[in-house]
């Protein structure tokens, strides 16, 4: 550390109130002008975490709690700060469960394992607190209010519709309305010190190049909420295209309203909004491995079987695999829905999914959601501490530091399956990207409708229950609604997310690490579809060596069904077309001198 360089605002915000403290801990009294900063500067790099400490003894508000951004940030910030107060969770019951048993199910989850170590008593730190966001009063308590409104120091509002398809109205009044209530309670909170709003990436995806600032809306948000009321289901239907314009979606046009909604009642609050792309598995933690050196770099799966003890060094990869020693505790890739790629990959890998209609040069702007979370956590401390004077929009993505195209993401995903394959695939995986519609309907009509009608029918006359064209008509639909995202390139810029990482000290760079600069993608899918594998399909990684053998079963097939078919159709073929007999006639004749001369030459060597 070079005294010349000026000193970063987290260390000098933080000099008043940190400075007795420091005095107190032994840092030399003497110490002086930079000798002083220079010390802390030291100590604070060293051991301690700005935005750890900041979230000490802190009453923290998260809504989509529940959903997977949720539990990323509510893992971090258990494990990261469990000092923190308390964590209310505004949530609903689900699934015939009360809140307090969602709750206990979620944190008695694989991925709230390490917080324990660190927070044993997290369940007495997490309040749920009964709410639904699709009443238009969020239908919280009196009782419960009054503390909200009286203990809550820091509002994280992930909660939304992330479906594409969405009724209008429903999608305005979870990602719109709902929006507007809390601000309306956060306004009323004395003790609030910020409010972070999840929006996406693409609430502007009307454009191609996206700056840090609030587009405004053709219709006000407020016009909105208001006709909602009053307009029937069918009028609702008939404007929507009218109303998302060139947006693909209910849920882009809502989550760029909800931003409209947020600057404008934003005027006494101390607000930021988080724009990341198309979240994806976790990528660091919880569940670390360590990087990969020298020729393994890329092979992070390969150095996870070398660092289980259990197994002879000199095994290769693929040994360990099959002897099931993989991930004895150890995990990565962690996702629990099946929404953005985690749907489509599994539909890939299980030999489902055989063509998508995309643009292979596009960027995949993907983000591991712990970058996303980490983000979070530090806007949440930079906002609070620095109080900036407009609100700041921060873009979450990868495509500007770290860019990966659709062609190269589909190949690193189509390969992590020879490695990591799926149990019970229903054909080989093999998917491909076309960007042109009459390819891409024909590899439809021949990969994907014609072996499930095939199968089903299969089903049907062996006495069982037909499923695969049930399958294909919900991966038809999942398709039209992606394949929007997968033929645009967009920019974002990224200014005031860079601006932030220069602002963290070099211990907060490390706990919450989001320069995705330091991704491999190859590392990252291969992660990803390990991920899928264990936490969505629940499959045991032991079944690894016999999914081996099935997918070289259907690669025979494949090429024994090829085969057959080349000959029957050349046969016929011949049997119908003389210049079909004339070519085949030549190439026989062809081969007969080939051979012949073959012969010759070899018998004069001799
Ligand atoms: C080679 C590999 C290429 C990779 C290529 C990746 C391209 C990847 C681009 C992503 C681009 C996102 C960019 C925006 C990022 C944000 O800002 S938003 C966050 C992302 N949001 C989403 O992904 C939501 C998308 N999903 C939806 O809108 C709706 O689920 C759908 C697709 C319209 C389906 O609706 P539906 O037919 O009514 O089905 P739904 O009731 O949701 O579920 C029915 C069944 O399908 C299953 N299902 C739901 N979603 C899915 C899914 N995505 N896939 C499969 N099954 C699903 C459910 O589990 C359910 O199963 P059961 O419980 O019945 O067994
Ligand atoms: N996933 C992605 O790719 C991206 C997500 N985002 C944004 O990130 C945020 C989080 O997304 P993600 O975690 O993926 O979404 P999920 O669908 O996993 O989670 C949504 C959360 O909202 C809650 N919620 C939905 N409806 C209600 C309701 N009526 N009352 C109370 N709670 C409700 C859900 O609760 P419940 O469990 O009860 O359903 C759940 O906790 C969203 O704002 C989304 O727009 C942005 C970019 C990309």
């Amino acid at each position: 550390m070079r005294l010349t360089q000026p000193l970063p605002s987290f260390l000098a915000s933080s000099l008043a109130h940190e400075q007795p403290q420091c005095l107190l801990r032994g840092t030399s009294p003497v110490a002086s002008g930079m000798n002083f900063f220079l010390e802390l500067w030291k100590t604070k790099g060293r051991i301690m975490s700005m935005i750890a400490a900041y979230y000490k003894n802190k009453s923290i508000l998260i809504t989509g709690a529940t959903g997977f951004m949720g539990k990323v940030l509510m893992e971090k910030l258990l494990r990261t700060s469990p000092d923190l107060k308390v964590i209310y969770i505004l949530m609903r019951p689900k699934a015939g469960q009360t809140l307090p048993q969602r709750m206990l199910q979620i944190l008695s989850s694989k991925l709230f394992e390490k917080v324990k170590e660190v927070c044993p008593n997290m369940h007495e730190k997490i309040r749920p607190i009964y709410a639904d966001l699709g009443q238009s009063d969020l239908a919280i308590s009196k009782e419960d209010m009054q503390e909200l409104l009286s203990c809550t120091n820091i509002i994280f509002h992930c909660a939304a519709t992330v479906r594409f398809d969405e009724p209008l109205r429903h999608a305005v009044q979870l990602n719109v309305t709902a929006t507007q209530q809390l601000l309306l309670m956060a306004s009323q909170m004395p003790k609030l010190e910020v409010f972070v709003h999840i929006s996406t990436a693409f609430s502007n995806c009307n454009l191609k190049h996206i700056d840090e600032v609030i587009y405004p809306c053709q219709v006000e948000p407020k016009k909105i909420i208001d006709s909602m009321q009053w307009l029937d289901d069918a009028i609702v239907d008939e404007i929507t295209p009218k109303l998302i314009g060139d947006r693909p979606n209910t849920y882009t046009y809502t989550k760029a309203l909800g931003e409209v909604v947020v600057q404008q009642e934003s005027e006494n609050l101390n607000i930021a909004i988080i724009r990341p792309s198309i979240v994806g598995a976790t990528w660091q933690e919880p569940f670390p491995v360590s990087p990969a050196p020298g020729p393994q770099a890329g092979l992070h799966v390969d150095l996870l079987l070398a660092q289980t003890s259990s197994c002879p060094s000199s095994f290769s990869s693929h040994e360990m695999l099959d002897k099931g020693v993989l991930l004895a505790g150890v995990s990565l890739g962690w996702v629990d829905n099946l929404n953005g790629p985690s749907g489509l990959i599994i539909a890939a890998g299980k030999g489902l999914l055989r063509s998508v209609k995309a643009a292979p040069m596009a960027v995949a702007d993907l983000i591991p959601v712990d970058t996303v979370v980490n983000l979070t956590l530090a806007v949440g401390w930079y906002t609070a501490v620095h109080r900036p004077q407009s609100t700041l929009i921060y873009h979450c993505t990868s495509g500007n530091l770290n860019p990966c195209n659709w062609g190269k993401m589909g190949l690193q995903i189509m390969a992590s399956f020879e490695k990591i394959p799926y149990e019970k695939p229903f054909r080989r995986p093999n998917a491909d990207f076309t960007t042109n519609t009459f390819t891409n309907q024909y590899w439809k009509a021949v990969s994907h409708w014609a072996p499930a009608i095939m199968y089903d029918l299969y089903l049907q006359l062996t006495g069982r229950k037909p499923r695969f064209t049930k399958l294909m008509n919900r991966l038809s639909k999942t398709l039209s609604m992606l394949e929007y995202f997968v033929n645009h390139s967009w920019e974002w810029s990224t200014s005031n997310t860079d601006m932030l990482m220069l602002e963290l000290s070099p211990e907060d760079q490390r706990v919450f690490n989001f320069d995705i600069r330091q991704l491999n993608w190859l590392d990252y899918i291969e992660n990803y579809v390990l991920g899928i594998k264990k936490y969505l399909l629940k499959e045991d990684m032991s079944g690894i060596p016999k999914a081996r053998q099935q997918l070289k079963k259907l690669r025979n097939i494949h090429y024994f069904f090829n085969t057959a078919l080349f000959l029957i159709t050349w046969r016929l073929l011949i049997a119908r077309s003389q210049m079909a007999r004339n070519v085949w006639l030549f190439i026989v004749s062809f081969c007969y001198k080939f051979l012949s001369y073959f012969r010759a030459s070899s018998t004069l060597k001799a």
